[in-house]
């Protein structure tokens, strides 16, 4: 069964279309797209099989939790909606570092054709993002340039290189022009939708989609000019049934390269797409960061390649108010968090457990003794944290319960109370100084205030707050909550 979408296709006319058709031809359409992404608890292995999250690549957390970067990366996309903030400089090592360096400031200036610009401005984007200012003008420059991009998720890679797609193609050749590549199939979806938005008003070009349960007869060659897929459906259509002739690509692109790297299998297919490409094809790979093994595949995928990177606003401690309470035992810390409730519900909170049991039962307590919060839960699927994460970014939620690993790289501007109902420690119950600055810090210079409260319940933790103490050089300081008066004078 063949699954294609077509840009520019209403969705009406795509289920019209579609049930016009018999099952053998059917096209891929908008609801077919949604319900595969609404099947996020699930994930494909690198032959494309389904297998269960708990499976998939993605180290085990003490808890037995499942940090899974492309469930991570996934998660981030759909609770964002605007772009992330970033003020920091672009650097550019260019290859030819005597050719002139160009950056813009408007989409105009890069003459983009009309159906293209008109789509850009329906998304809703005034002018480029950081990123895009110089990646733009190199995607697009002539003759065609390689690049390697880098920079935190949500600050416009998506979107850029979407663009550089749609207006590289020629829409009169009916042939695989360029091909995307992404680590999981919900994210060559997630692109596709981008790609289809954004091409809207330009509808002779056509999408398909390279991913699992998407077969194609041998040798039908595809007549759509962009193709995104995961690397082992793009493989095999590219070598094994001959529908992509990959000579014919000339624009291809890896996106997530430090999500792709964590699946061995996926970058060795990565790496054998990349050598069927025509020499003169133009390359383009993307990451959100970049150790060391990021940048040595990279550079395998992207020969002579110009270079962009945009640091992380780096989180800092500087505006936040550190406090400590000391309880006897659990039972006393979920008593002093209860004194605290009033405190954590004038702004935003989040409290965090060490351990997803902790924060579950800590949620029913806390429920149970009427108080509203919301729990934040490696068992839910992607979707359902997507939609906790929602409603607590939109104020329904003034209090969130979460694990460390279920809330990592996702940052809620409005909280201004967090408490480490457990602290950060790592395997050996020491200090975990980097989680502490991750669930406390603030990016940047916003300058809104902010409260941090740890609960200490044994000697062990008040040695652990000690070490935080230290290693920030920033005091916290002890905090009574029997004494409403006093805790309301220094936090609220
Ligand atoms: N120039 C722009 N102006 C306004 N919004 C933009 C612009 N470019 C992108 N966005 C929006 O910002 C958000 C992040 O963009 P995008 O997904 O392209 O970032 P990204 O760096 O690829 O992050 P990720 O890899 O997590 O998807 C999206 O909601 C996108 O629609």
């Amino acid at each position: 069964m063949t699954h294609f979408t077509m840009l520019g296709d209403s969705w009406a006319q795509s289920v019209d279309v579609q049930e016009a058709k018999t099952p053998s031809q059917m096209e891929f359409s908008k609801r077919e797209i949604t319900q595969l992404l609404s099947r996020l608890n699930q994930t494909g292995d690198v032959n494309g099989n389904v297998v269960p999250i708990k499976n998939t690549t993605g180290a085990l957390t003490k808890d037995g939790e499942v940090v899974d970067p492309a469930e991570q990366s996934l998660l981030n996309k759909l609770i964002r909606h605007t772009l992330v903030r970033n003020r920091n400089q672009v650097e550019v090592l260019q290859r030819d570092p005597t050719s002139p360096l160009y950056s813009v400031k408007t989409f105009e200036e890069l003459r983009l054709k009309p159906e293209l610009l008109k789509g850009v401005y329906n998304m809703g984007f005034n002018r480029p993002s950081r990123i895009q200012e110089n990646a733009l003008p190199m995607m697009l420059a002539q003759p065609p340039q390689n690049l390697i991009a880098q920079s935190q998720s949500g600050t416009g890679k998506t979107a850029a290189f979407s663009l550089a797609m749609l207006s590289h193609v020629d829409p009169a050749k009916k042939w695989t022009q360029c091909l995307c590549i992404a680590p999981t199939y919900e994210l060559a979806l997630q692109i596709g939708q981008v790609i289809e938005q954004m091409g809207k008003f330009y509808t002779d070009v056509k999408l398909a989609y390279a991913i699992r349960g998407n077969r194609l007869g041998r040798g039908m060659k595809l007549e759509q000019q962009i193709v995104i897929g995961t690397p082992g459906t793009v493989l095999d259509w590219c070598t094994k049934f001959k529908n992509i002739d990959p000579k014919n690509i000339t624009l291809f692109v890896l996106d997530e390269a430090d999500v792709m790297i964590a699946t061995q299998g996926h970058r060795d297919q990565s790496i054998r797409i990349q050598r069927q490409l025509s020499k003169d094809c133009q390359m383009l790979l993307f990451s959100a960061t970049f150790e060391d093994s990021v940048w040595k595949f990279a550079e395998q995928v992207v020969p002579d390649p110009n270079i962009i990177k945009l640091k992380r606003e780096e989180e800092t401690l500087d505006t936040i108010k550190q406090f400590y309470v000391v309880c006897q035992q659990e039972e006393d810390k979920f008593k002093a968090l209860c004194n605290l409730y009033g405190c954590l519900t004038i702004a935003q909170a989040m409290i965090f457990c060490q351990t997803r049991r902790m924060a579950s039962w800590l949620a029913t307590q806390m429920t149970k003794e009427g108080h509203q919060v919301a729990l934040l839960s490696g068992e839910m699927t992607v979707e359902q944290r997507a939609a906790v994460i929602d409603r607590f970014r939109n104020g329904k939620e003034k209090v969130l319960v979460t694990t460390n690993v279920c809330s990592r790289g996702i940052d809620v501007e409005q909280v201004s109370l967090v408490v480490n109902f457990d602290l950060p420690v790592d395997m050996a119950g020491d200090a975990d100084n980097e989680t502490y600055l991750h669930r406390i810090g603030r990016t940047g210079r916003f300058g809104r205030r902010g409260f941090a409260v740890n609960m200490i319940d044994s000697e062990r933790s008040m040695d652990v707050i000690q070490q935080i103490q230290m290693h920030f050089n920033r005091k916290i300081t002890k905090l009574d909550t029997s004494n409403l008066e006093e805790m309301e004078r220094l936090l609220c």
